[in-house]
């Protein structure tokens, strides 16, 4: 099967002259239909970034774009990364992002809003994605009504209302505790299950981690490592193979 998303030489820099930060340098990577590869890394490797470069919210200095096989050569430029961004992409935070004026399920229907979708299409997917995060009772609920879990619930509803081929995920459960960041991430499974739908997911934490198909390790704004976690391990050993090669990927760096 063709990749959903594949990137091809990915490069970006900030600045220039004596200012000038490479953040990224000629990354190769094919996301495919229904996979969840997590990006592991230090601060300030680049994982953000491409994470932007993906979403469309950010453009590289050069590199080349392929969705389903197909390169896209105006996807960096307006308006395609804007209908990208709206159409192909689900988006969650570390900080959730909701409106805060708005109901739980305002601010789930906000996509198909902009979007331009009909009335009565927007209340029947509003709450299908309500129900699937166990949210439809507070749908009337502001965040400020709910707990940090239940908000982070609301933005994945949103992410994917949709129906985007790829979530991309920075950080989600950072501003999480355990408990529920693990629920948060086995909502995650949830979903792709029902919709089908790739995830891209930065962090941190090697549990969070053990949750993906395929770990990509970024040193320098390069893809120094790649793991796949396996299904015949529990999530603690997974945790533990993942930590030694975290732990490789920081002893080169000392080097
Ligand atoms: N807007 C910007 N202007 C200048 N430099 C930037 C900008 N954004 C990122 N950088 C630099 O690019 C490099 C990669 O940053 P990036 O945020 O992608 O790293 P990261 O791996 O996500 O880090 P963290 O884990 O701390 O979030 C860093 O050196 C950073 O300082």
């Amino acid at each position: 099967m063709k990749p959903v998303l594949e990137v091809r030489k990915l490069s970006k820099q900030y600045g220039e002259g004596e200012t000038k930060v490479t953040a990224l340098q000629e990354v190769d990577v094919a996301l495919r239909p229904g996979e969840f590869v997590v990006i592991m890394g230090a601060s300030g490797s680049g994982k953000s970034t491409f994470l932007h470069l993906l979403g469309g919210l950010e453009s590289p200095t050069s590199g080349e774009m392929y969705i389903e096989g197909m390169q896209e050569l105006n996807f960096f430029l307006e308006p395609h990364a804007t209908h990208y961004r709206r159409e192909k992409i689900g988006f969650v935070f570390q900080f959730f992002n909701l409106v805060s004026a708005l109901t739980a399920e305002e601010n789930v229907a906000l996509p198909l809003l902009l979007a331009g979708h009909e009335k009565k299409d927007i209340q029947a997917r509003t709450s299908e994605m309500l129900r699937l995060v166990g949210l439809y009772e507070r749908r009337t609920h502001r965040p400020t009504e709910m707990s940090g879990g239940q908000q982070q619930r609301v933005a994945l509803a949103r992410a994917l209302v949709h129906r985007p081929q790829v979530l991309l995920a920075d950080e989600p459960t950072g501003n999480l505790d355990s408990q529920t960041s693990a629920e948060m991430l086995e909502l995650l499974l949830k979903m792709r299950a029902e919709l089908g739908q790739s995830i891209m997911l930065v962090t941190h934490d090697p549990m969070v981690a053990t949750y993906g198909d395929r770990v990509l390790f970024f040193r320098d704004g390069k893809i120094v490592k790649e793991h796949y976690n396996r299904d015949d391990q529990s999530r603690r050993e997974r945790a533990f193979a993942l930590m030694d090669q975290l732990r490789d990927v920081t002893e080169v760096e000392v080097r």
